[in-house]
């Protein structure tokens, strides 16, 4: 009888807790956090500290999950018409807006004071920079209203290495920025491969998407527009950083594939999916700053 009172209360603790953890997109966080470690690396040449990598993690990751939920919140209108999203809590009902804005706020700003307090000051400004950049200019500026809307809105996606590389150093040197710009290089081509796929989800929405707007043929040149633009990028970043072999080579031969994967994606679309080319984009990315914390340990 008790346990039977008790087990619906716990599993819908569980569900509510589920919902909430939904709304931070905690997949796209991982690779966030993939690109703040290496950045910290470089910076400190070596291991920063379990101690500092781990807070830095903890408060970029408790950021990047304050401005998700408030994307969220503030899309729900549109994530209930597209497929992909119409089941997110903010769009079923399970979590009243309200709430998600609340929890959205409480960590970003908790996000704030925990890197204050535990790296830098520096590290928590351009944090809280990210998350406004990606509410304010991505979500409710831009991304109705321009097709360019991922091109400039990305530069969110693009802080946490310049966070990682602060948080170690207190400032963001010329190398932190180029490891910004490699970051928002590659969203393009990241996002606009998903998007191929997802033309009628945002078609129905009414965002203007690249493939909307300009149709799939001008989406997959400008996918390999970006990926080769982002080889010289990468390659940038040795010398910005002090970097070695390890790394111009690695550069160059991940350069060298994503631009091939991303010809292939424009001259003989029949040959590859759309699909496998995000898939290969978040590959790409990881690799690429593995092997920027690697060349800098060694
Ligand atoms: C404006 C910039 C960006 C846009 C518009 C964008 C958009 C998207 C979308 C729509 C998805 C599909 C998510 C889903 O299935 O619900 C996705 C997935 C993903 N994105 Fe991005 N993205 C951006 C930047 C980034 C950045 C900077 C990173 C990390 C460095 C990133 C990492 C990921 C990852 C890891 C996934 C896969 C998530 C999964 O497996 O479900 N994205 N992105
Ligand atoms: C360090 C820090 C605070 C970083 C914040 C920047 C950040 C969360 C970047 C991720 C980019 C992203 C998930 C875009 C998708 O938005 P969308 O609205 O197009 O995707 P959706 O359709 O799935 O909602």
């Amino acid at each position: 009888m008790t346990a039977e009172l008790v087990f619906p209360a716990r599993a819908s603790v569980a569900t509510t807790v589920r919902n909430y953890i939904t709304l931070t997109k905690p997949r796209v966080i991982s690779l966030l956090l993939v690109t703040t470690v290496p950045a910290m690396v470089v910076a400190a040449g070596g291991w920063p500290g379990t101690w500092l990598v781990l807070a830095t993690l903890i408060g970029g990751a408790t950021s990047a999950a304050g401005a998700n939920v408030i994307n969220c919140w503030y899309d729900r209108d549109i994530d209930a018409i597209m497929r992909r999203t119409r089941e997110r809590p903010t769009v079923t009902g399970a979590i009243p807006p309200g709430h998600a804005l609340a929890f959205g706020i409480a960590l970003g700003a908790g996000a704030f004071f925990f890197l204050w307090a535990t790296t830098t000051f520096a590290a928590a400004v351009l944090a809280l920079t990210a998350l406004l950049f990606y509410v304010f200019v991505y979500t409710i500026w831009l991304k109705r209203r321009t097709p360019q809307n991922i091109v400039i809105g990305g530069a969110a996606g693009a802080f946490p290495p310049v966070v990682g590389w602060a948080a170690v150093t207190g400032d963001a040197p010329l190398a932190a920025w180029v490891m910004f710009a490699i970051v928002f290089f590659w969203t393009p081509p990241h996002f606009w491969a998903l998007s191929l796929r997802l033309e009628g989800d945002y078609s129905r929405a009414g965002v203007p998407m690249l493939p909307v707007t300009d149709g799939p043929e001008r989406t997959r040149v400008e996918i390999f527009r970006y990926a080769v633009l982002l080889v010289p990028v990468t390659l940038l970043l040795a010398p910005a950083a002090g970097l070695g072999w390890v790394y111009t080579s690695a550069a160059a031969i991940l350069g060298a594939w994503f631009a091939w994967v991303t010809w292939r994606l424009w001259r003989r679309p029949s040959s590859i999916a759309p699909i496998r080319v995000y898939k290969i984009s978040m590959l790409y990315l990881a690799l690429l700053f593995v092997a920027m914390g690697v060349d800098a340990a060694l």
